[in-house]
């Protein structure tokens, strides 16, 4: 049996644990925050659930133009139960995966690991495991992943106290809304939470170092974001790198750059996260890891140490829950010999939870526009759809990229209130190879938003082979 240990229990930790027992392993997880890793526990799982109630705010705002009217004096916010509901339900999904784990056999050890080969080039590795109850193990195994993931990062003058100045990991434990929350950093992280904190009816500035909110993803669907939180009252402090953050008698200033102050009564730091790999021993074992602290791997997981994988966050690939998990199960499959496909990026759909959600999958626009993929591609405005007419609304839109000679779809965007379940046809399209006319010659529901996937298909097609 191959003796397997896991540092780190995250999706990209639990989910290889998952198939290395399915496989026939001796599995060790060493976790140090709960089963589910930051993901379930700090990130994605209660920022989803915070979202799922802002968005019933959402709705609210919207339902007068609908023609339903009510006394907005009499919608009430119960702060507590909100975020009681946050964490009771990132714990509870916690504890499923925890027992779904013990089902399959799988160790759980809680405490910190680290790797402590005695020499260089071994063929088996030892992972130390120092453990919350006192207890130390020593752990012996034919293959080690590591999956810490990462923890947000901290600007040295703008140190957060968990009460006026914070990290998203302390949102929950407040005990009434923010008056006015400065956002620092217009990331994905950043705009998800200025939504949010905007439809629950909080003022919100957000310090953006650029000129445009989501510098790293689609130019258009930007621009729809930063009109939509306009129009809900941000403020956006552009060109403004914030250099530090004070708390006052009252509330926080932070203090950009170039001399500007921005005063709230909280700031929310969304400026990024750095690798949880600096007491793991990777030296000590010859592990490289890039300027930035993540671990170098291949697309089948490896590092440059045999017998030694990684996976998530820990990597800097993608830092996604679906591709941590996708790399901690290559991993395993590798591993344990068994048949493999190496990681590809270009097939990754992803979604930004705000209203409207925006998802992508497949080549970007601008390594189009850049001349680095040759494309053709559209852009139809959700407005022309019935179903959006119906539902009232007036922003959005269905982007589709396809191979210039054989119409193969390779990426697309979406921009609709539910952008993150429309975008499957399109990363089914650029999973499968299918082509524009494929998607074009799919039945949609009449009326619906995903018509408009069938519309921007059929504008795609080529008609000139008919002449
Ligand atoms: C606010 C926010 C929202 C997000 N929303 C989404 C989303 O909607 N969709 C999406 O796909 N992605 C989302 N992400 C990204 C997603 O959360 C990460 O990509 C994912 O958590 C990575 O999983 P992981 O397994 O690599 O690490 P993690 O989930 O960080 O888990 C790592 C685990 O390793 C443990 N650990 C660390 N060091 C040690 C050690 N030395 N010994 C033992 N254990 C250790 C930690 O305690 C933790 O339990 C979001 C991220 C943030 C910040
Ligand atoms: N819905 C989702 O799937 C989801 C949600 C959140 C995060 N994530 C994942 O996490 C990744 C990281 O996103 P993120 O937003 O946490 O980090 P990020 O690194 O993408 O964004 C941080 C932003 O802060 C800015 N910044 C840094 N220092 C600053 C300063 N001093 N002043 C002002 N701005 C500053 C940076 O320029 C950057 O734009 C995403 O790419 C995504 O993969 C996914």
């Amino acid at each position: 049996m191959t003796r397997i240990v896991i540092i780190g229990g995250g999706p990209a930790g639990y989910e290889a644990a998952l198939v290395a027992a399915q496989h026939g392993g001796d599995v060790t997880v060493v976790d140090a925050d709960g089963i589910g890793g930051a993901c379930v526990l700090y990130d994605c799982v209660p920022s989803k659930t915070f979202i799922a109630s802002t968005g019933i705010r959402t709705d609210l705002r919207r339902a007068s133009a609908l023609g339903i009217e009510f006394d907005p004096k009499g919608v009430g916010i119960s702060v507590p139960q909100v975020h009681e509901r946050v964490k009771s339900l990132a714990q509870a999904q916690s504890s499923d995966i925890r027992a779904r784990l013990q089902r399959e056999g799988v160790t759980i050890l809680n405490g910190v690991g680290k790797l402590v080969d005695s020499a260089r080039g071994l063929a088996t590795h030892t992972v130390q495991a120092d453990l919350f109850s006192g207890e130390q193990h020593r752990l012996d195994a034919e293959v080690v992943l590591i999956a810490t993931g990462s923890a947000p990062r901290v600007l040295p003058a703008a140190k957060p106290d968990g009460k006026r100045i914070l990290t998203w990991r302390h949102l929950y434990d407040l005990e009434e809304l923010p008056e006015h929350l400065i956002v620092v950093g217009s990331g994905v992280t950043g705009v998800e939470f200025v939504n949010a904190y905007t439809e629950m009816g909080v003022k919100v500035s957000l310090v953006t170092s650029r000129d445009r909110v989501l510098p790293s993803e689609d130019a258009d669907a930007a621009v729809v974001l930063e009109e939509s939180f306009t129009e809900r009252g941000v403020t956006f402090i552009k060109h403004a790198r914030a250099d530090a953050v004070e708390t006052t008698a009252d509330g926080v200033v932070a203090k950009i750059h170039d001399g500007r102050t921005v005063e709230g009564s909280h700031a929310l730091m969304t400026v990024g996260s750095v690798p949880n790999t600096g007491t793991l021993g990777l030296d000590s074992v010859g592990i490289e890891t890039n300027d930035g602290g993540y671990i170098q791997v291949d697309r089948v997981s490896r590092t440059t140490v045999p017998g030694v994988y990684a996976a998530g966050d820990c990597t800097g690939l993608l830092p996604l829950a679906s591709v941590a998990a996708m790399q901690g199960r290559i991993a395993m499959y590798h591993a344990l010999g068994e048949g493999v496909n190496p990681i590809k990026l270009k097939t990754v759909a992803s979604a930004i939870f705000t209203r409207p959600e925006i998802a992508t999958v497949g080549v970007p626009q601008s390594a189009i526009d850049e001349g680095h993929v040759p494309a053709r591609t559209v852009m139809l405005p959700l407005n022309t759809n019935p179903r959006a007419k119906m539902m009232g609304l007036r922003r959005g839109f269905v982007k589709i990229f396809c191979r210039p000679a054989t119409g193969v779809v390779i990426g697309g965007v979406i921009v609709a209130p539910d952008a993150s379940e429309l975008i499957l046809p399109i990363a089914m399209a650029v999973q499968n190879h299918l082509s524009v006319n494929d998607l074009a010659s799919t039945f949609s529901v009449y009326p619906s938003l995903s018509g408009s996937i069938n519309e921007a298909a059929r504008q795609l097609m080529r008609h000139d082979d008919l002449d």
